[in-house]
């Protein structure tokens, strides 16, 4: 079983709001629709969740309780769920919704708990449940963003996924030479290489990618949309993680 992340800067334009990049989209959807495993699609926020989130004051710690702020985050990254599952479907994927406000939430610690039972349930039936970051409710915060990286972490977990595979805008996690480093064993290998992102992103950009991958049991790849292909056949482009 594999739990894959689409980047939400790979599936849109991540300096143009609101906008998919309907080519690349396509091409993914077009590979994954030639997979017939299980699998579980996450996909991040782009340039519908982060500057929805970021209008509003929200991150990963920074709580929000106006009602109509996760309105509005949630809305802006349903909008973009609508398309991915529109175009995995138009590849004849029995792609279905799943919207984590509705399933999880953050302790005050701000732990997540995402129930896995109803997505397990799902794959059981032929479906392919497709998640994406999102607004959770979180303890003594109000409700703050949860990033499709640390969906991919509990799904991962909670279903015992074989592989892990990110696709980036990046052929992988790249050296201060702009070299993708083949394997990563731990955080201090790489720890002087790892920025945030680019654009306008509220969830951390590839250090904290790295760090949550790091803590998997299964084998996690970051790799750019060119290698999916090859990683739905069983090869380990990019970099290995863990
Ligand atoms: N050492 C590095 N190697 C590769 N990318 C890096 C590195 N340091 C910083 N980055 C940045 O991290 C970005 C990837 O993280 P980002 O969170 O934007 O990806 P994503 O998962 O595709 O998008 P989203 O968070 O919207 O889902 C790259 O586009 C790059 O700008
Ligand atoms: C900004 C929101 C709402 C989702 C963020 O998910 P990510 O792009 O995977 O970090």
């Amino acid at each position: 079983m594999i739990v894959l992340k689409l980047g939400g800067s790979v599936i849109t334009d991540k300096d143009s709001d609101e906008t998919v990049d309907e080519e690349r989209l396509a091409a993914l959807a077009g590979a994954l629709g030639g997979y017939d495993g299980e699998l579980v699609v996450v996909h991040g926020g782009g340039s519908f969740g982060h500057p929805a989130a970021a209008a509003h004051g929200v991150s990963r710690t920074d709580g929000t309780r106006s009602a109509e702020g996760v309105r509005e985050v949630h809305a802006a990254m349903k909008r973009l769920n609508d398309r991915v599952v529109s175009a995995l479907a138009g590849e004849g994927v029995p792609a279905v919704p799943v919207h984590p406000f509705s399933l999880a939430h953050r302790s005050r610690e701000g732990e997540l708990s995402l129930p896995v039972e109803g997505v397990e349930a799902s794959l059981g039936e032929g479906f392919v449940p497709v998640l994406h970051g999102d607004v959770v409710v979180h303890r003594d915060e109000g409700a703050t963003v949860v990033s499709g990286d640390e969906l991919v972490v509990s799904l991962a977990e909670g279903l015992g996924a074989d592989r892990v595979g990110l696709c980036s805008t990046v052929p992988g996690v790249l050296d201060d030479g702009g070299e993708v480093v083949p394997r990563i064993g731990g955080y201090d290998e790489v720890a002087g290489y790892l920025g945030e992102s680019e654009s306008t992103d509220v969830t951390g950009g590839m250090a904290a990618k790295v760090r949550a991958l790091l803590d998997l049991e299964a084998p996690a790849s970051v790799f750019g949309p060119e290698a999916l292909e090859g990683f739905l056949a069983g090869e380990e482009p990019g970099t290995r993680i863990g």
